[in-house]
């Protein structure tokens, strides 16, 4: 496989049968021009977006691999995605999108299976151990984090199936169990048992370092995310005295860029874990006039707006399904002067524009960024401005 920018690549091999990238065999700077032509498409009745951040190395971007496991009929153990569309195991040695370390880390675990008797769960008779493995690399701290997801919260021999995975991957800094015992296509189950180490990773992006811990959110191309956060700052154009939402805030990351720029920061978030890394972030990062929620960022701003609060710019970064009507309903009421919406799903995003755009705002700016090279997936940060 070509590593560079504008080369042809060759199409990865397990291409048709993973169908996660379906830029495959496309020319990163042609990936780069469909993303354009389809944003400006979707977003025709907005305005016209700026021209799309690509990637310098768009390759082995993903920081979280995830690896399902399973075994053939033959008995062999595979791990890898399931095949588009089914829920028969593709065995995945290589992938170009994914990191190469936590990549080798999953095939050791793999290869160790065998030798500490550890059968892999099959999800039609619901016997067997291990359903996935999960493994998180911060870019720029270097911590690993593997977690092991189990139908039960007993790995035998745990300590010595750790001691031998650190012995072929001492830059793991942390091991955790995660307990999936539910007939369901969700990866991780509600509890988390540390192995070793911490139990969380942390990573720096934009200056601020962040803890990450498995259940949380976080962005899977930092490389990208950083950029990202810029242009969202600039296009909240802070000057010190505002008082900001960060609303759908997972850890804690852009209301914490912000926290610097301005008077005060209000973070909502609906993951419990993800809220209290993020109290624990404000603290690490000596952030004081930053406050953080746990509830559905929709019930959050209809409060704030029956109490009457107002805000003065609204950062949204939605789950790729986008916002809802209680949600958007409220910001108009909060009436923020600018409201920088962050979106992973430009479906999603075109439909609560439309809806902002009839109550009162005017989009400004479209920014793309490619956050997911080789996949039809495109980032964008959206700046909109309250009408006169
Ligand atoms: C795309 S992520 C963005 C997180 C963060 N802004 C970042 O850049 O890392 C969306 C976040 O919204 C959270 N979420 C999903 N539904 C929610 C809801 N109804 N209310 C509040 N948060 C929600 C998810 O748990 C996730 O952390």
């Amino acid at each position: 496989m070509e590593t560079k920018n504008n080369k042809n690549i060759t199409t990865c091999p397990y291409a048709k049968k993973c169908g996660g990238c379906q830029y495959q065999g496309i020319d990163y700077a042609a990936q780069l021009k469909k993303k354009q032509k389809e944003m400006n498409k979707l977003l025709k009745d907005f305005g016209k977006p700026e021209p799309i951040i690509g990637m310098k190395d768009p390759l082995h971007y993903r920081n979280k691999v995830h690896a399902v496991f399973g075994r053939t009929r033959k008995g062999e153990i595979v791990s890898g995605t399931y095949e588009a569309g089914t829920h028969k195991i593709v065995n995945i040695d290589e992938c170009m999108i994914e990191d190469e370390i936590s990549q080798s880390i999953i095939r050791t675990i793999r290869g160790l299976l065998r030798s500490f008797k550890i059968r892999t769960y099959d999800e039609d008779t619901g016997y067997g151990l291990l359903r996935h493995v999960l493994v998180r690399r911060g870019f720029a701290t270097g911590q690993v984090m593997a977690v092991l997801v189990l139908s039960s919260p007993i790995l035998p021999s745990k300590n010595n199936f750790v001691k031998a995975l650190r012995k072929e991957h001492p830059e793991i800094t942390t091991v955790v169990l995660n307990v999936n015992d539910k007939k369901t296509s969700m990866v991780l189950g509600e509890r988390d048992i540390v192995l070793y180490g911490k139990g969380y990773i942390e990573d720096i992006l934009c200056g601020c370092t962040f803890r990450i811990s498995p259940q949380s959110f976080y962005q899977v191309n930092p490389v990208q995310t950083e950029r990202l956060y810029q242009t969202a700052m600039d296009y909240a154009e802070l000057t010190g005295k505002e008082r900001v939402i960060d609303a759908y805030c997972g850890i804690g990351t852009i209301g914490m860029v912000a926290a610097k720029k301005v008077r005060e920061v209000i973070g909502v978030e609906l993951n419990r874990n993800a809220v209290k890394d993020a109290r624990i972030n404000a603290k690490l990062n000596q952030i004081k006039n930053i406050a953080f929620y746990e509830g559905d960022a929709g019930r959050f701003m209809v409060s704030m707006a029956e109490e009457g609060e107002k805000a003065d710019v609204v950062f949204m970064d939605p789950p790729r399904s986008g916002s809802d009507e209680a949600f958007l309903s409220s910001v108009i009421r909060l009436a923020p002067k600018r409201i920088v919406y962050v979106s992973c799903g430009p479906d999603t995003l075109a439909r609560d524009l439309k809806y902002l755009a009839r109550n009162g705002y005017q989009v400004r700016k479209m920014q793309p960024v490619d956050m997911f090279g080789f996949t039809e997936h495109c980032e964008m940060v959206v700046q909109l401005v309250k009408k006169r």
